[in-house]
């Protein structure tokens, strides 16, 4: 006598489910059809709002990917920082010069509950703790890069993520240990001196992962640490979510480094795009429905109306 087999089959969705369920994107699509879905929001940044676009999901689900890509396949960083360039172009071009547009980036980890500037000349995991003042609003103090062309930001990215803490985990063998946070700067000068300014920021957070998973609770060390903080700040994350979600109480902004930069991403004047991410396989089933839910959590938070930055 054995046990009971089990089968489980999955029918493939019908037509009229699939447009439905179009804004999933399941693994026969690509990075062009994120980024379709995701490039009217880059324009918004143009147009003066604060764009944030964050990448949620358990460790090795594809958030890294999403992001930054992989050669030949890029990510929604590098085409958004080629979109804005264009742009740049295009209105200077248009108003023969008179409208100007300034472009800066910053580059932001937060590693083990501490904020590191990567642009900083004593990044890395051997360089101090910048300290960091950081308000409601914005990030004081860490170093905001101008950038002329997309090269040069294409540059400072790859600096930057060469500083970022990776690691292989028994689950990834590139995996990110830190959220890293990307912004970039667009102010727009018109000849009559009006300005507006808008931002764009890109979030690679950390996964979570399971400790027995990871391998990081035999491990031990530095990997434990490491994979206990990535797990507290995303749980407060999710706190965050459930409490701007409810309306009740006091949001805990204050309890993550997370949490705290994203403060104004998801509880102020910004427009705010979640990717979550999910592993394909069975034995991931339990994360990707717990990723599952923080998207329906994050999809019911009511935002404030976002406006646009203008100043005379
Ligand atoms: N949509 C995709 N198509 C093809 N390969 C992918 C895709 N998404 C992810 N991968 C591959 O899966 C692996 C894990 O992806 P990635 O490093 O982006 O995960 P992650 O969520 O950022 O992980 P971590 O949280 O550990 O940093 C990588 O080898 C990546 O190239």
């Amino acid at each position: 006598m054995g046990n009971i087999r089990v089968f489980v089959r999955v029918r493939p969705p019908l037509p009229e489910e699939v447009e439905n369920e179009r804004y999933v994107f399941s693994p026969k699509h690509g990075q062009d059809d994120v980024w379709e879905a995701t490039e009217p929001l880059i324009q918004s940044a143009v147009d003066g709002y604060n764009v944030t676009i964050f990448a949620y999901g358990q460790t090795g689900s594809g958030k890294t990917y999403t992001m930054l890509g992989h050669p030949g396949s890029e990510g929604i960083i590098s085409r958004s920082v080629r979109k804005l360039f264009d742009t740049k172009r295009e209105m200077e071009s248009l108003s023969r010069s008179a409208t100007t547009v300034e472009m800066s980036v910053e580059l932001l980890e937060v590693y083990n509950e501490q904020v590191r500037d990567l642009l900083a000349p004593n990044a890395g995991l051997n360089g101090r703790e910048i300290s960091l003042k950081v308000t409601s609003q914005e990030v004081v103090g860490n170093l905001c890069v101008s950038a002329s062309t997309e090269d040069e930001v294409m540059k400072v990215l790859a600096l930057a993520q060469s500083r970022r803490c990776v690691k292989a985990t028994s689950s990834n063998s590139q995996s990110s240990r830190s959220h890293m946070l990307f912004t970039i700067h667009f102010a727009v000068t018109t000849k009559n001196g009006i300005q507006r300014k808008g931002k764009l920021n890109v979030c690679d957070l950390a996964g979570s992962e399971r400790l027995d998973k990871s391998g990081a609770n035999t491990v031990g060390g530095a990997l434990l640490l490491e994979t206990q903080n990535i797990n507290k700040s995303l749980s407060t994350l999710s706190n965050v979510i459930e409490r701007l979600q409810s309306g009740s109480g006091n949001v805990p902004f204050r309890e993550s480094k997370l949490t705290f930069l994203l403060q104004n991403s998801l509880g102020g004047n910004s427009k705010t795009l979640a990717i979550v991410c999910c592993n394909p396989l069975p034995s991931h089933f339990h994360e990707s429905v717990c990723s599952l839910r923080f998207a329906e959590k994050v999809n019911k938070v009511d935002l404030k109306k976002a406006v646009a930055n203008f100043s005379c």
